[in-house]
């Protein structure tokens, strides 16, 4: 199957203060698969969050290759790389980040509209089909705000989906939530993973759910020790 994901020799180098230069990243080689489920596991600090950065193009390395669906990224624009990440790339971090104010229905389909600029009936009609995958249907006309830590993270699942991504990126998607809602969360990213085929990479401090993906990266001081 064809790699979604490419990381070859990922550099990245901090500036703390004027003149002193931490790398934290050192060295990165990484391939995921078209419909692989990869967990990122190691201790706090080892640079997890930043390679998931990199990797969702909300941060440049400092050298090295970056490939994202056979398409090499290291000369982009920003304006194209905001551009791929909006159809490329779905994000899912452990804090939902949906606008209180909206309904369920309405932050799904905030992606759409970021992209299109005006609310259609076929916007509406994908947000009830992710709701509905999500097993959210009822939950549609409701405020995020009423809703439970783990409705509100499946709705934030569901967003990340909106726009058809090849890959989903998640960032401790379970860390805010008990074991039974973390269980509900997990098995519904994988479920999707499955059925639609969509890749996921997902960072995680969760051993158990870890040991049921595809695959354990394990990154130590920044660099790959295992996986
Ligand atoms: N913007 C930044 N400026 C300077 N240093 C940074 C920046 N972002 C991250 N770092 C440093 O890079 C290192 C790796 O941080 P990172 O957040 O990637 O680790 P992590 O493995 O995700 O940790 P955790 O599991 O605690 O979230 C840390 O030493 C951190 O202080």
């Amino acid at each position: 199957m064809a790699d979604v994901l490419v990381l070859e020799g990922i550099r990245k180098s901090f500036n703390i203060g004027t003149s002193v230069e931490t790398e934290v990243l050192h060295g990165i080689d990484l391939r995921v698969r078209a419909g692989e489920f990869v967990a990122i596991i190691g201790p706090s600090g080892s640079g997890k969050s930043t390679l998931l950065n990199i990797i969702g193009l909300l941060d440049r390395p400092t050298s090295g290759n970056l490939f994202i669906t056979g398409l090499d990224v290291s000369d982009l624009s920003d304006a194209a790389l905001t551009g791929l990440r909006g159809h490329a790339i779905g994000f899912v971090f452990q804090h939902h980040y949906l606008i209180s104010a909206f309904t369920a229905g309405e932050n799904v389909m905030m992606p759409m509209l970021v992209d299109r600029g005006r609310p259609s009936p076929a916007m509406e009609r994908r947000a009830d089909e992710l709701l509905s995958l999500v097993g959210l249907t009822k939950w549609r006309n409701n405020k995020a705000t009423n809703m439970s830590g783990g409705q509100q993270q499946r709705v934030a699942i569901a967003r990340a989906l909106a726009m058809k991504p090849a890959l989903v990126l998640a960032d401790e998607p379970t860390g805010n939530l008990d074991t039974a809602s973390a269980e509900a969360v997990f098995a519904l990213m994988r479920s999707i993973n499955r059925d639609q085929a969509t890749s996921f990479v997902i960072v995680t401090h969760n051993l158990s759910l870890a040991q049921r993906c595809d695959r354990i990266v394990q990154v130590v001081d920044g660099q790959i020790a295992s996986g």
